[in-house]
């Protein structure tokens, strides 16, 4: 869906996105994660054609970028940073004029599509009063209409959670979640570990312009080969696996051995009350902390 090779963009001494080597797959929700300024409304304008790269290649949908533009880009839905729309024309007025202005979509199916897609987002009940009169998290939300318009095979996103309250992000995650479902595509940029960790199948991390990381959260987060137990007697636990606890925190016991049936078969046969037992896995935290060292403390860790 999205492949780049080299991929760099230099403003004057700043080489705010350096080689990148993006692989975005057919099905994937890819979160790209990195903190603010580390290139990623640089490298999705670059995908859109909106930035001319400095070097390197980009192919969407198969097809040669920046020059396959027109016939590549009515299948992708996009949405970049602060959305930009008439304030004293209608949320339905602002579509009917995007759809107007862009290819393909019969006018005469216009107002059902502008319809769905308002509905989609949640914003049914608002979309004839003037957009100036919207709150930000409404101005985000006709702005993933407006890319919604034309049932696109690709989603690409930038920060699409930004400025929307608790519930918003909720009903933004759930909606990217059912498009995926009915078969979209999404590459969204995030600098929130917690909003890629929950929706997102790939990841790929940008620190200072480079791809310090790109793979299946699955495996970033794939279980460690030691088992959690949490027991309000951590010393006992010690002493009965003797030499198999390797880290304890509180009543949290790290065990060496992924079988958790049988650290709960030895301790409860000691008469050890185990109020937890799990897999260790990574946090996606960690994980990105380890890749990408110390400057992305910037990312904003999960609450
Ligand atoms: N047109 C430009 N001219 C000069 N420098 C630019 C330009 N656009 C971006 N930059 C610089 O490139 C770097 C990357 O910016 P970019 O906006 O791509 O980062 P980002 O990861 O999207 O951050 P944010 O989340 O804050 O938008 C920044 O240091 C920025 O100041």
């Amino acid at each position: 869906m999205i492949t780049t090779r080299r991929l760099v963009k230099q403003f004057g001494r700043l080489r705010a996105v350096d080689g990148i080597d993006l692989d975005v797959r057919a099905g994937d929700i890819y979160g790209f994660l990195g903190a603010n300024g580390s290139g990623k409304t640089t490298t999705v304008r670059m995908l859109l054609g909106l930035v001319l790269p400095t070097s390197g290649e980009i192919e969407l949908l198969g097809s040669r970028m920046p020059r396959a533009g027109r016939r590549v880009l009515p299948r992708v839905g996009a949405l970049i940073e602060g959305p930009a729309h008439y304030g004293h024309l209608s949320g339905r007025e602002n579509l009917a004029l995007l759809d107007a202005a862009g290819p393909g979509g019969s006018w005469r199916t216009r107002r059902a599509r502008i319809g769905e897609v308002l509905e989609q987002v949640g914003l049914a009940g608002v979309g004839r009063r003037p957009v100036k009169a919207y709150s930000l998290g409404m101005r985000q939300r006709l702005g993933l209409a407006g890319a919604l318009l034309r049932r696109p095979e690709l989603l690409v996103l930038d920060e699409p959670t930004n400025g929307l309250d608790p519930q918003g992000i909720t009903e933004v995650r759930e909606l990217l979640l059912d498009l995926h479902r009915e078969g979209t595509t999404v590459f969204l940029s995030s600098h929130l570990l917690a909003e890629v960790e929950q929706l997102c199948s790939r990841v790929g991390v940008l620190d200072r312009g480079r791809l310090v990381l790109q793979d299946e959260l699955a495996a970033l987060t794939a279980p460690t080969g030691s088992t959690v137990v949490h027991t309000p007697t951590p010393d006992r636990v010690r002493a009965v696996l003797d030499g198999r606890v390797t880290a304890t925190d509180g009543e949290r016991v790290v065990v060496r051995g992924a079988d958790p049936a049988e650290v709960n078969a030895r301790l409860v046969g000691a008469g050890i009350a185990v109020t937890a037992l799990s897999l260790e896995r990574p946090t996606l935290e960690q994980v990105v902390l380890a890749a990408a060292g110390t400057s992305t403390d910037r990312v904003e860790a999960p609450r």
